[in-house]
């Protein structure tokens, strides 16, 4: 059977594993492809010294690759918005099908993305863009697709879960494990995509387009960071049986979807919060599988290439099919506009911590501004003040509560004055 030659754009963490996992087990994927994949030419601004091209031509303009009339899949790992769109499009444009593991450009320019790919007969195959090794797209689209899915959550950046571990295994300092996260080839060009939680909310923008069939959204995913997170939360939320995880949440309500990424208290039996390091885990809940659960490193370059091979070998197992047969880019032939919930009416349960005098009297009057709102206390905690320091430490946990009624309580008790500073909301989620 005739090969299919692939164009790489970027030779990068990922465009150089590609290449790498391509040529090693070029044999193993012809069997699987069913026919030979080569790659036919590389556009890149940088060499790869973990990278040996050998005889592949390779050029530093993207053009030649996306009129290279020989390619038949142009594979973007660029990143980004700019150059990146302009290779998907192009690619499209000449006919080409795309692999792609830039969510960023998946959640923000997908619809035009699709569109162009469908009147085009060609597909566009996103696999890397989420979780990376895991094949979370695969396991929603196919594996689950006879379920309504109900909420899906995920750890879902490997740079922030690298991050959250080693501070709390190690007690490393955050911008010691970034810079190592970096060098590691973990984190996005800019890294604050990462620890502000704009990866993740990119990641649960796809996933939740895939599995409930609504449209992208990702202007309307909250998006809350790690970076405030303190030893002290770390430690007070093992005493209480949780961990802290930088989670996407994604439910599906009566008034709508609840599409949120934020720091996250998971009660430590379940096995999601024990996924450290660079892994991620998703769960999914549908209707009639239950729960289930995906673990896998979420980024690298060996992993994510694993993805992105995947795609070119299931593009080169259907190459021979007409155009009408490309995929249907988000697993649903209706996308249904469903309303995503504004944060303020999310219902979840909270973690607070409160700085106070230490007098008699405070926790009395937390205790009745909660009340007082019908939020009801699970578990309560008084820390003296430390050695050297004034304040003492109230720990709370509230049981499940309208956003805007706790936002509310907060307020209150900021007001009281026996308070001092901000009040730290940690939400919790027993994901079940
Ligand atoms: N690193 C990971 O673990 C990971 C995992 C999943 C998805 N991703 C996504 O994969 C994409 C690539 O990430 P990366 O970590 O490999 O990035 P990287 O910075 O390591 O590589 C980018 C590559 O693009 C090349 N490049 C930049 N501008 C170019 C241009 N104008 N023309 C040709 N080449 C150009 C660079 O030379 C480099 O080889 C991003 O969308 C990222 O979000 C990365
Ligand atoms: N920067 C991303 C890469 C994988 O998408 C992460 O750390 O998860
Ligand atoms: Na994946």
């Amino acid at each position: 059977m005739k090969p299919v030659k692939v164009g790489i754009c970027g030779l990068g963490t990922v465009g150089g594993g590609t290449f790498n996992v391509l040529t090693r087990n070029a044999q193993d994927i012809a069997r699987r492809a069913g026919r030979e994949i080569i790659i036919a030419q590389v556009a890149t601004r940088h060499p790869n010294p973990d990278v040996d091209t050998g005889a592949v031509a390779i050029t530093a303009d993207v053009n030649d690759v996306i009129n290279n009339p020989e390619i038949d899949v142009v594979v973007e790992l660029i990143g980004g918005y700019t150059i990146a769109k302009d290779v998907v499009l192009g690619a499209i444009a000449n006919g080409k099908h795309v692999v792609t593991a830039n969510k960023a450009l998946i959640a923000v320019h997908g619809d035009e993305i699709f569109a162009a790919a469908e009147a085009k007969g060609v597909s566009v195959m996103y696999e890397a863009a989420v979780a990376g090794g895991i094949p979370i797209i695969k396991a929603i689209r196919e594996g689950l697709a006879a379920n309504r899915i109900n909420w899906l959550a995920g750890i879902i950046n490997g740079t922030g879960n690298f991050i959250l571990t080693e501070m709390r295994d190690k007690g490393r300092d955050f911008a010691d494990v970034l810079a190592e996260a970096q060098a590691l080839g973990y984190a996005e060009a800019d890294p604050t995509f990462d620890v502000e939680g704009i990866d993740a909310a990119h990641k649960l923008t796809i996933l939740s387009s895939i599995a409930y069939g609504i449209p992208l959204q990702f202007a309307r995913c909250y998006t809350e960071g790690i970076s405030k997170i303190t030893t002290d939360d770390v430690e007070y939320a093992e005493e209480l049986g949780y961990r802290i995880k930088h989670l996407g949440v994604s439910r599906r309500t009566e008034k709508g979807i609840d599409l949120r990424v934020h720091p996250t208290m998971i009660p430590v039996a379940r096995p999601i919060a024990t996924v450290d390091g660079v892994l991620n885990a998703v769960m999914v809940n549908g209707d009639a599988v239950g729960d289930t659960l995906y673990v896998g490193a979420g980024a690298g370059a060996g992993p994510t290439a694993s993805a992105v091979v995947a795609d070119i070998i299931d593009l080169a197992r259907t190459f021979d099919a007409p155009a009408e047969a490309s995929v249907n880019h988000l697993a649903f032939n209706d996308i249904e506009d469903v309303a995503v919930l504004p944060m303020e009416e999310v219902e979840t349960a909270y973690y607070l911590r409160i700085q106070a005098e230490d007098k008699t009297g405070v926790l009395a009057a937390v205790a009745s501004i909660l009340s007082e709102r019908g939020i009801n206390i699970e578990a309560i905690i008084q820390k003296e003040p430390k050695d050297g320091e004034a304040l003492a430490q109230i720990i709370l946990l509230t049981h499940v509560v309208v956003e805007k009624q706790m936002n509310e309580a907060i307020a209150a008790i900021e007001g009281l004055a026996s308070t001092v500073g901000d009040v730290t909301r940690i939400r919790v989620e027993h994901l079940n």
